[in-house]
């Protein structure tokens, strides 16, 4: 079966935009900017934008264990309309996939119902309990992407210490969700400003900046790989900062919203806009700027973290953190971001599929002859506003209902199969 893609625009090494085709044959790309091969289905991209499909090391889907946010098939529609073709999902399901067994189950979940392609992780404690270890070079056998406790910082210095230990051995990465439990202070926004005005608790960057910098002496003593999930504070990207000069391998991603929005923005007691880690100050969000042009930020991961109406509905005490992120990373990004000339085309595709995959040694993220075919197409003049009505997931909670944005993927193609296409009378 092949495909032929053609009149759509491609970044070519300078970063400019040129014309050109691509034809695929079965689930890889055959050719870049050949004639069309007799047979073919034609696809016609109308001038539009291809980019390699998004690869997210960050999400949750839910499923098996509360399908009532997300499902492995509702989670994975919304991926593929936000262009993501590789997504590596967190381990805080029920049951987690501490143990082969349960790696299995949800592997034959993703089997089942995935439309596009589902990395899992495998936690690094038993049913993230952050007591007894797993045994990672067993789950990474059986298929577990990484390894993470997401949703909890892992409280104990010597359980990390002795599974980055295990992870050097086998070259995995231990991806880390940062938060000491003892500086949490019941907090649910961040502690700063806007907390005061709103009356709420709040949840100090140190909570996250000091895990992160005993992470790093223990990754370093280790010689493990780690990555950093989700960095929201200036003190974090220092620590993450100063370690990298001192060679010690770590990574670390950022998520849209605390690259678009900080505390001030927080309209009021209002659940969609509590996410962990919180939102910070102005000067957490330059700060996670610089960092990712720096280069001490490596990727963009969304975090999508599905929850349902009920429990989003009654202010941020109560409420569980997070946020939905697929449908909305792109054009975010690209309006706020790249139409304003702050970051190129070529930065932001960089770090939401090149640098992602390459964290995790993935052989997808770019498009080259002879690779998966993982693309998506994205038309960059067509605005939109964004309506949680229309979402493929079943979360609604966003903060950006509403918002204008330029930039929408049209057509998802993952693994030469089409996984998204824009249903054009939809408006
Ligand atoms: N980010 C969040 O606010 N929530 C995530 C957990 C996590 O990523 O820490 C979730 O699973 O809901
Ligand atoms: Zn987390
Ligand atoms: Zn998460």
């Amino acid at each position: 079966m092949m495909k032929y893609i053609q009149n759509i625009q491609m970044l070519n090494e300078q970063g400019e935009l040129v014309s050109t085709s691509i034809t695929i044959e079965n689930k890889v790309i055959a050719n870049i900017g050949g004639e069309q091969p007799d047979g073919a289905e034609v696809i016609d991209g109308n001038g539009c934008f291809v980019s390699p499909g998004f690869v997210d090391l960050h999400v949750h889907l839910r499923e098996p264990g509360f399908e009532h946010k997300e499902t492995i098939e509702t989670g994975t529609k919304s991926a593929a309309k936000g262009g993501f073709t590789t997504i590596c999902a967190m381990p805080n399901t029920k049951p987690v996939p501490d143990s082969i067994e349960n790696l299995n189950l949800i592997m034959g979940l993703i089997e089942e119902s995935a439309v596009v392609r589902v990395l899992p992780y495998g936690s690094l404690t038993v049913n993230e309990a952050g007591e007894k270890r797993t045994n990672i070079a067993e789950l990474k056998e059986h298929g577990a992407v990484a390894f993470s406790d997401d949703g909890i910082g892992i409280q104990l210095s010597s359980t990390m210490y002795e599974q980055m230990q295990d992870a050097a051995k086998i070259d995995a990465v231990v991806v880390a969700h940062c938060e000491d439990n003892s500086l949490i202070y019941d907090g649910v926004m961040h502690e700063g400003i806007r907390n005061k005005e709103l009356g709420l608790p709040g949840i100090p960057s140190i909570c996250e900046s000091v895990q992160i910098a005993r992470d790093v002496l223990l990754a370093e003593a280790a010689g493990a790989r780690y990555h950093v999930c989700h960095v929201s504070s200036k003190e974090s990207v220092r620590a993450v900062r100063d370690a990298k000069a001192a060679g010690i391998r770590v990574t670390a991603e950022v998520c849209p919203h605390h690259l678009l929005l900080e505390e001030m923005d927080i309209p009021s007691d209002d659940a969609n806009w509590k996410m962990n880690p919180p939102l910070r100050g102005k000067s957490d969000l330059d700060s996670l700027h610089q960092a990712l042009l720096d280069g001490t930020i490596d990727c963009i991961a969304t975090d999508h973290a599905p929850h349902t109406e009920e429990e989003k509905c009654c202010g941020m005490v109560g409420a569980p953190f997070g946020i939905v992120g697929f449908e909305t990373a792109f054009p975010l990004l690209y309006t706020n971001f790249v139409i304003t000339k702050k970051w190129t085309l070529k930065q932001l595709v960089d770090w939401m599929s090149v640098k992602p995959a390459e964290i995790f040694d993935l052989p997808y993220g770019k498009i080259e002859v002879g690779g998966s075919a993982d693309l998506t197409i994205i038309d960059l003049n067509k605005e939109q506003t964004i309506e949680i009505e229309k979402f493929e997931s079943k979360g609604r909670n966003t903060p950006f209902n509403g918002w204008k944005a330029k930039g929408w993927p049209i057509m998802t193609i993952c693994g030469g199969n089409v996984v998204y296409e824009e249903v054009i009378n939809e408006k």
